[in-house]
């Protein structure tokens, strides 16, 4: 079966995940059968969908004509033959249990169609023994969902052992199709990629508090502000709940041995049912207590050399053995866990024979199977690291931006971390600062359009999560300011025409950095602001300093003082958006107007935005560079060109000569 002969698609239970999932694929236009055991399941996921879809119009995330169609595709069901005989995929999303998933599976064959892919959304199980429970374990795997479905991009697509190559193509292509990024998982391996590593990295910050190494307090500030995760181990393990962590802990220690034995610490919250944020206590209290309140100055380097090794040895295992190459293991866990970086990657910049030499003096030390090196990760120590480490002459490689070449002159800067809101870290000022570097020594480029990944940001500005982690050393942030200053001040002052994109969020250091391009197109849904001040800080990235040329000093204090967000409309009104446009038109007319400039003549543009910067504090000494730029293009071949050009009424091609 392929992409093209999917209508139908039933989901298998109506709870959190399976209402979830069945909103999603409704959303991209299939027919939707969501099925439960009983009336009151379906109806009740039924009514989550209406008040997720209702929230997506609210927010302008959807019309309210697509979120009412797409209401409309999803039938709610308790028969399973209704709701399972005419459909091309079978989504199962029913608990956690095998003997749950049997009946189910064996009710279902009864039903469906014999051409029918069935995929399950287990966290937990083998895919290759839930398989076993149906006619088709060619026609079965894994699509593992995140949760909420409708927010995280990610899909986990597991072949069982007997999952036939179409099969999961055409799950990779279904859940491309409702707007997820698959990724593949080669082989069926507990936890599959992302609990593989989350559920250790838990693990392994019991044990160092079990074993007094460290406190609570140190591993959270360590992995929050330290390795710059998006949340502490323990307060992700309050978040997904303890138990859920342990059960999928557990089936690994049966199944790959005793490196996954759970801490005692662990197993000691499950028995007594603190089980996390949903019962009111886990390793942080919220009912009687504060939650988890982390420290940003309590960072160890223990605990971030064993947590990095933990991560490190998970992934050197999953390599080792093909479940998922190292690019598949990196992008699932950005993309499922929200990690700045993979764990792979990670553990390249820490330095495998770092982890090596941690792992080992760890086994020394405790002869816990969880230290022992994986195979993988002594040998890809010997070659210097996970990634080939060759470096030779390739294109430079970014990770927090991307450059793109769409034609006519155009460089695309693409801010790329969709996961953190595009936020800017220092490691994306530097490479920003390069990207302009390399775009003006191209001979190629003639304008750079500058965007957002995805729909929800242009940027969010500073990761502030980062930023605290620096352990708030004043000297330290000071030079982050600087840093931003100047990377911002090398876009401003760059000598071809900058255009910015500007699609959802538009605040504190990402504003600053759209004001640094020269022209902003914006969709109607952006928002705008320099929230600083609700922070307690500034703007610090040129924000005091550069918003008043474009909107006014009084229009400037307003936006930084009251610290509010402002539409896309109103910033056109205050002259800081050069045109609003629809939502679906954003990038095409940004791409366009880059493409325009693009044509211009190259050395007027960089002598008249030179003039203008000379000018801003200083009218004569722009007045007396303009003057000389000007004489200076007598003797330019563009001269002529856009000369003659004009006369002959032709459109000029200039050359920059
Ligand atoms: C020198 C420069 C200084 C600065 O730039 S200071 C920072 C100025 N920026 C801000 O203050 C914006 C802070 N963010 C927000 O106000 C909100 O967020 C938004 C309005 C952008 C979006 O709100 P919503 O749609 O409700 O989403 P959500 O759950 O708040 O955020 C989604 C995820 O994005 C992370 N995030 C957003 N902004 C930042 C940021 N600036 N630094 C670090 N993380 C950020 C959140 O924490 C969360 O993450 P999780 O999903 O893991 O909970």
């Amino acid at each position: 079966m392929e992409l093209e002969d999917i209508n139908t698609v039933a989901v298998l239970g109506a709870g959190n995940m399976g209402h979830g999932i069945a909103e999603v694929v409704a959303m991209a236009g299939y027919d939707v059968n969501m099925r439960d055991i009983k009336d009151e399941f379906v109806q009740n996921g039924y009514e989550q969908i209406e008040w997720s879809l209702n929230k997506l119009a609210e927010n302008d995330q959807l019309t309210e004509e697509e979120a009412d169609a797409a209401l409309e595709r999803v039938t709610p069901l308790v028969d399973m033959a209704e709701a399972c005989g005419d459909a091309d995929v079978v989504i199962e999303a029913v608990p956690e249990q095998m003997e749950i998933k049997k009946d189910v599976y064996t009710e279902l064959e009864e039903v469906a169609d014999d051409d029918a892919i069935f995929a399950t959304n287990t966290s937990s199980l083998s895919i290759t023994n839930l398989a076993e429970f149906t006619e088709r374990p060619e026609r079965f795997c894994g699509m593992h969902f995140f949760n909420p479905p409708v927010r995280m991009d990610l899909v986990e697509v597991i072949s069982g052992a007997e999952s036939s190559e179409e099969t999961l193509e055409t799950i990779e292509a279904l859940a491309e199709d409702v707007g997820k990024t698959p990724v593949r998982v080669h082989k069926d391996s507990p936890g599959f990629i992302v609990n593989r590593v989350l559920v250790p990295l838990m693990n392994e910050a019991c044990w160092l508090v079990h074993d007094d190494e460290a406190t609570i307090a140190e591993v959270d500030s360590t992995t929050k502000y330290g390795m710059g995760l998006p949340m502490g181990s323990f307060e992700l393990a309050d978040l997904t709940g303890i138990d859920v962590g342990y059960h999928v802990l557990d089936y690994m220690h049966e199944v790959l041995g005793e490196a996954y034995e759970p801490s005692p610490l662990f197993e000691q919250k499950v028995e007594d049912e603190e089980l996390g944020k949903k019962t009111g206590k886990g390793f942080y209290d919220y009912e009687d207590g504060e939650g988890a309140q982390i420290p940003t100055d309590e960072q160890s380097e223990l605990v971030e050399k064993r947590l990095i090794a933990t991560l490190a040895n998970e992934s050197a295992k999953l390599i080792g053995n093909d479940v998922a190459p190292p690019e598949s293991i990196d992008e699932a866990t950005k993309l499922g866990a929200g990690f700045p970086d993979g764990p792979v990657k990670m553990a390249d910049e820490f330095g495998i024979e770092n982890v090596l030499e941690a792992l080992e003096e760890a086994y020394e030390e405790t002869g816990h199977a969880r230290y022992e090196p994986a195979d993988y990760l002594e040998e890809r120590t010997e070659a210097g690291g996970f990634y080939e480490q060759d470096g030779g002459d390739e294109a430079t490689e970014f990770e927090t931006i991307r450059i793109e070449y769409p034609g006519d002159h155009v460089g695309h800067v693409v801010i790329d971390r969709p996961h953190r809101m595009n936020t800017i870290s220092d490691d994306l000022l530097e490479e920003l600062s390069e990207a302009v570097d390399l775009l003006e020594d191209d001979d190629e480029v003639r304008s750079i359009l500058l965007t957002g990944e995805g729909e929800q940001a242009f940027s969010a500005g500073a990761d502030v999560q980062s930023m605290a982690g620096s352990g708030a050393d004043p000297l330290e942030i000071t030079e982050l300011s600087k840093a931003g200053q100047e990377a911002f001040g090398k876009l401003e002052s760059c000598e071809m025409p900058v255009v910015a994109g500007i699609d959802g969020f538009c605040l504190g250091g990402g504003m600053e950095l759209a004001t640094c391009a020269d022209l902003r197109v914006a969709s109607e849904r952006s928002e705008f602001g320099q929230p600083e001040l609700n922070l307690g800080l500034i703007p610090g990235w040129g924000g005091t300093q550069r918003l008043k040329h474009i909107v006014g000093e009084g229009r400037a204090k307003e936006i930084i003082l009251t610290a509010e967000r402002f539409d896309a409309e109103t910033m056109a009104d205050y002259g800081f958006v050069n045109e609003v446009v629809d939502n679906d038109d954003l990038t095409e007319r940004a791409l366009e107007l880059a493409t325009d400039l693009a044509g211009g003549p190259p050395i007027a543009q960089k002598f008249a935005k030179r003039a203008m910067l000379a000018g801003r504090d200083d009218t004569d000494a722009g007045l007396e560079y303009e003057a000389s730029a000007f004489g200076q293009l007598m003797a330019t071949d563009d001269l002529m060109e856009g000369i003659t050009a004009f006369m002959e009424d032709e459109e000029p091609e200039f050359e920059g000569k």
